[in-house]
Formats: C-alpha cells, structure tokens, sequence
C-alpha cells in the first residue's frame, strides 16, 4: 500500500492557505500604506499692505495635518503694481482695483473646490499708521475700498486692518523661527531685523531681560511647550523712505535752493519739491517757513559727511532705562544670531555686502567708495537693470543700515558676523505674513503635540514581522505531530 504524504492532510493545507494568504494580506497593506499619497492641502492668503507696496503670499499646508503637526510653506507670491494702498488717500477705490490682479491670481493658484474655505488676511504696516496719524477719515475709506474689493472673491474673507508694531515685529519673529524649525525643537532663536519704506522693527529673545523695565516692548509666548520673552520695537519713521525725507529735511531746514547731499553719488543732480517731501508726519513742522517751491539736490558722494548726517536723526542722548537703542527706547543687550530681511537685503545684496563674515572696516571702506562712484558711471553699469530711484539710493540707503545696525542698535565689529541678510527661508519669504496667518488660524499650538510613539510605517513593519514570526512558529508547533502520524500503521 503507499504511504500517504503527511505533508498533504487537509489540516496542513488549510493552515498553510490561510497563513499564506494571511502573509500577502499584511504585507499589501503595509505597501500600500506607505505608498506616496496624493497630498491634498489647505490654503491661506495674506497680503501685506506696506507704505511702498502691496504683496500677496499663499501658503499651504497639508490637509491631514492642520491640527497643528504640518509644515506650513509659501506656495505663491504676487507684487500687486503700483504703490502701496496709502498712496491711493486721494482716491480710495483705486486701492481697491489695485488688488484685483493678484487676487485673480489667487484665485488660479488656489483650487477651486478649496476657495471657499481660504482664509483671506489684510495686514497693513507703516504706510497705514501714517496716514490714520495725518487723516483718520482718509485711512477709513482706504479700508472701505480694500475691504469691498476683497470681498468680491470667493475666498473667506477675515478682515484688514492696520497691525501695531509689536505685531509687525513679533511676527517677523514667529516666521524666521517657524521656517527654520527653531520653534518645535526649542532651540535657541533668532532675531529678526526687518527694513520697510515707512519703519522698521528689532525683535529678539533676551535672556538677561528684566521685563518690567519696558512692558511695551515685551511679548511673552508659549510655543510648542516653550515659553519665550521677546524684546520687540518698530521705529515709526525709521522705514528707508521717511528716514530719506527726514535726512533731506535736515539738510534743507534753512530753506536753500541748493543741498550739496554726501549721501548721493557726486553728478548726481535733480529738483525736488518742498511740499511734496515734506508731506509725511515724520517731517511735518521742519518745512522751513521762507522756503522756496523747489530745490535742487546735488550729490556729494561722501559716506562719512553721509554718515553724520544719518547719525544726527539718532538721538542718543536721553535713555531712562538701564540701556537704550536710540530715540530713548529701551533695549536690552543684544542675543544671539539675527536674520536681517525686506530692505535689509535688497540694499545688501545690491551692494555685493551680504557677507557679514567680512569686517565692518572693510564693508564700510567698500561702501565708501561706491558712494565717491560718480553717478554717470553708476548709470552706464546699473542702469538697465534697476530702477533709477534706486540706483540714486543705494549709497544713502547702505550707509543707513550700516549706522542704524551700529550706532542704533549697537551692534559692534564682534556681533556685526551674528547678522545674516536673507530673503528667503526654505522656499518661503521672510517678513511678518506667515507668523500673523499662524497666528490667526492657531496652527502654532502652546503645547508641543503628543505624537505616537511609532512612526505609522514602523508600526505596519512591526505588525507584519511579528504575523510572520507567529506563523512559523504555529508551523513549527505542528510538525512533530506530522512524522508520528506518518509512523503510525495505515489501515487499509
Ligand atoms: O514695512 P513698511 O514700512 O510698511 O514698508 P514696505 O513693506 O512697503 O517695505 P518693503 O520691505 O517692501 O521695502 C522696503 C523698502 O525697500 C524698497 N525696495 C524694494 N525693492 C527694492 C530693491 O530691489 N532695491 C532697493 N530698494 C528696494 C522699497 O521701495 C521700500 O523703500
Ligand atoms: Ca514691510
């Protein structure tokens, strides 16, 4: 008689199919788990109504994970044309129509099904203050307008307003720490330098800070699990475009027909109108009372003439707390790295100077003699790229950040190499946008989220290695009983 192969009882093979089919199942699951998905994501939209221009930025973030775990990034960026929305006071629905184009844009980039849920944010800066300091009822009907326009797209409007400088520099802060994970893994921060047109801001994390020396200059945080005391200031009036006016107001108090000006290159030469530079609060009251209707601005080309007199819109002198910057504002001694962005860069970079491991001797000596550069030269090499405005400038604007940085903010030839000069942090701009639209849409939790102790791949790799490993061993449990079978007598 044969003998029947034990292997092939029907026990055997039915503990075989399922554990195979058992196998196949886990490890399916397990690929098809960690298959890439297609990301779906969540948008918002910010724009940033500053004194010399509008910009709208839309960030995404993917949808599974807006409870507060997801990277949040810049997916576009659009430079609405023309001047910023202060400039329309005389005719406010024209600040309106200007958004129109980048709003239409928004409404390419983000997909239809996702507009009506879009957070839409207006935040205006020092172009804004400004106006609401000289004419309330002119700022009012600046907002009507915008307001009106933007909610005439279909995204979720949330309002436009003016920020206070505590916000515009604290969330200049939240964005430059967001963007380089600082703030999830509670590492030491960054401060952030942020140059507009109408101000501009210092924010950074001081240890050695007695809060109650100044509590308008201080914000406190709880990020992730970490408490932060941030020192902030926004110098109104400080923006490269009004400390423009107020040099040139200085230079021109005596009411002369000619200003011989060390800022701007020498054969630099143009006419300016009295009334229109001083029509800004920031120079209002220096119009000198015999002044002719024009004048005539003539270069110099002098940095260090340039730098006495950017010096002398600093006053250093009067300070009743136990360290000042200038203007008697507090500020504790300065900490840390700092990202310098806006104007910061865009001078800089121009200026070949972004690299701050060079000595501040020898930057100065560089601006130097890009200020002696006779205009005409500046012209035939520039010209067709950059605009004349801020060709004419660079010498004035340079020399101002290099005194601001130095004789403001105190920064020395040591710490000069703590500053870096961005513009963009990992595909995202750096300025106060995203930090407010975190802010708004709470994506920055007080409390560090509770995370599952396995990532989700390691979790199906482990299921599957334990199934397999119980598999083998039921196998193995049913072998002996196989061979004694096999010995036993076959009835026939
Ligand atoms: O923050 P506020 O003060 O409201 O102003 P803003 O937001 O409009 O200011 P920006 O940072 O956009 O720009 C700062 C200044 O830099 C100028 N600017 C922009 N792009 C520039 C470039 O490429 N070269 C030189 N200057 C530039 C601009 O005209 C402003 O005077
Ligand atoms: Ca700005």
């Amino acid at each position: 008689m044969k003998e029947k192969n034990p292997w092939y009882t029907p026990l055997t093979i039915i503990i075989t199919v399922i554990g195979v089919i058992a196998i196949v199942a886990l490890v399916t699951v397990a690929v098809l788990q960690n298959r890439p998905l297609l990301q779906k994501y969540k948008y918002g939209i910010v724009l940033d109504a500053g004194s010399s221009h509008t910009a709208l930025y839309i960030y995404q973030w993917p949808a599974e994970k807006d409870n507060n775990t997801g990277r949040v990034e810049q997916k576009h960026s659009c430079k609405v044309t023309g001047k910023g929305i202060s400039s329309y006071a005389a005719q406010p629905e024209k600040a309106g129509m200007s958004l129109t184009e980048c709003m239409q844009e928004a409404e390419m980039v983000v997909p239809a099904k996702r507009h009506s849920e879009t957070p839409l944010y207006l935040g205006a800066t020092a172009g804004m203050r400004l106006l609401n300091i000289e004419n309330r009822s002119a700022s009012d009907q600046v907002f009507q307008a915008v307001e009106k326009a933007l909610q005439s797209f279909p995204f979720s409007y949330q309002g436009a307003r003016i920020l206070s400088g505590q916000e515009e520099g604290a969330f200049g802060w939240v964005t430059v720490n967001y963007l380089d994970d600082r703030l999830k893994q509670g590492l030491e921060t960054t401060g952030a330098l942020d140059l507009g047109g109408a101000s501009t801001q210092i924010s950074f994390v001081s240890h050695d800070y007695d809060i109650s020396e100044s509590p308008s200059n201080s914000m406190t945080f709880r990020l992730y699990g970490n408490d932060y005391n941030l020192y902030t200031h926004s110098f109104l009036c400080y923006g490269k475009d009004q400390v423009l006016r107020m040099a040139l107001a200085k230079q021109t108090q005596l009411g002369p027909s000619t200003i011989l000006d060390p800022c701007f290159h020498p054969g630099y030469t143009t006419t300016r109108n009295y009334s229109s530079l001083y029509d800004s609060p920031c120079v209002s009251g220096r119009r000198p009372r015999e002044a002719p209707t024009n004048f005539s601005h003539k270069g110099e080309g002098n940095f260090t003439k340039c730098q006495e007199v950017v010096k002398s819109l600093f006053n250093t002198t009067a300070c009743k707390y136990s360290k000042c910057s200038f203007n008697g504002v507090f500020q504790p001694p300065l900490q840390g790295p700092f990202g310098a962005f806006s104007a910061y860069y865009y001078v800089m970079n121009f200026l070949n100077l972004t690299d701050t491991s060079i000595h501040l001797e020898t930057v100065k000596n560089n601006l130097a003699s890009y200020c002696a550069t006779p205009w005409n030269q500046i012209k035939q090499m520039h010209l067709s790229n950059v605009k004349e405005k801020y060709l004419a400038e660079y010498c004035f604007s340079g020399t101002y950040i290099l005194t601001l940085l130095t004789e403001g903010y105190n920064f020395t030839k040591e710490t000069y190499s703590n500053i870096k000069f961005i513009k963009k942090i990992k595909g995202s701009d750096a300025g106060w946008t995203l930090g407010y639209m975190l802010n708004l849409t709470n994506m920055i939790p007080a409390e560090a989220p509770d995370s599952p102790p396995l990532p989700h791949a390691g979790y199906v790799s482990i299921v599957t290695v334990i199934a397999v490993l119980l598999f083998i061993l039921l196998i193995l449990s049913l072998r002996p009983v196989w061979p004694r079978c096999s010995k036993q007598p076959q009835i026939v």
